[in-house]
């Protein structure tokens, strides 16, 4: 029998309101692989990926990690399964008030209560983990490019070794080469760790990068998913436009509505 996937949602379904947003997404992520998951604006990547951290509660649906079912966790349970995450989110969403290696041991302080030097001292090792030195440590977001600030939330995002990591648009708003110095990171450190990991990207050469399976969402269901080295034949026409970047195509853009 094949391994059951680390990360494994079946008919997970979410409306607010009137408005279907996950019409029945089934996924499966066996143990530390990489997904990453693409799709147009408003196709529902998001609102799955905060079904998965319980931000957002599904309608219906299961939501096993490690063959536990997660949908409904509430309190402590949700706090320690929480604790079994690390985020990269768009933008790095670091503490202006906060330095550096304060920021990468946040999680380390605050959720786990290790004292300061400890956690410093992971916060050091984790920054030249994704290539920054110590001196970085002592500084404040705001004196970093933007490069910079992924990479101090690329630190964050491993500081606790987390079994799971997500990275929301890690590549965004950086130029080229400083993306595919991030897409190197990523995959270093997540080979390191061994974890298992969900990417949400609209930049392909990211996915391509960093992913060993491609998934694409449209309108609220998985519709293709296979070995990223597989995507250009996936024999999709929804996969080809989106991955090819064209107007024409069966996705029509509702250019009109918000
Ligand atoms: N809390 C909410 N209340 C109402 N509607 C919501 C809420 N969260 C998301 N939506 C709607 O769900 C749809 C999907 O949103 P989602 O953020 O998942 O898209 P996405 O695929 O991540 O898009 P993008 O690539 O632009 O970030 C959108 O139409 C959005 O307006």
């Amino acid at each position: 029998m094949a391994e059951p996937g680390h990360i494994v949602l079946t008919d997970v379904r979410k409306s607010f309101g009137p408005k279907h947003v996950l019409n029945g997404v089934n996924l499966s992520v066996p143990k530390g692989h990489s997904l990453v998951v693409i799709g147009g604006s408003g196709t529902g990547k998001s609102v799955m990926l905060k079904c998965i951290l319980g931000l957002i509660h599904p309608d219906s649906g299961s939501i096993r990690i490690a063959g536990e079912e997660v949908v409904g966790l509430r309190g402590k349970a949700r706090d320690a399964y929480l604790s079994r995450f690390g985020m990269l989110f768009q933008g790095a969403a670091l503490f202006d008030s906060l330095s550096v290696w304060e920021n990468v041991a946040f999680g380390l302080i605050q959720g786990r209560h290790m004292a300061r030097a400890q956690a410093r001292d992971i916060a050091i090792e984790k920054l030249g983990q994704v290539g920054l030195g110590p001196e970085v440590g002592n500084l404040y977001p705001a004196e970093l490019s933007g490069g910079m600030q992924k990479r101090v939330g690329l630190a964050r995002a491993i500081a606790a070794d987390p079994e799971i990591i997500f990275f929301d648009e890690p590549t965004t708003g950086l130029d080229p080469i400083m993306a595919d110095v991030i897409n190197n990171l990523i995959v270093d450190c997540v080979k390191r760790l061994g974890a298992t990991t969900v990417s949400i990207t609209h930049d392909m050469a990211s996915a391509r990068k960093i992913a060993d399976d491609i998934a694409m969402i449209f309108k609220g269901e998985i519709i293709w998913q296979g070995p990223a080295k597989t995507i250009d034949h996936s024999g999709n026409p929804y996969v080809d436009q989106f991955i090819h970047g064209r107007a024409e195509g069966p996705i029509q853009m509702d250019v009109l509505k918000p």
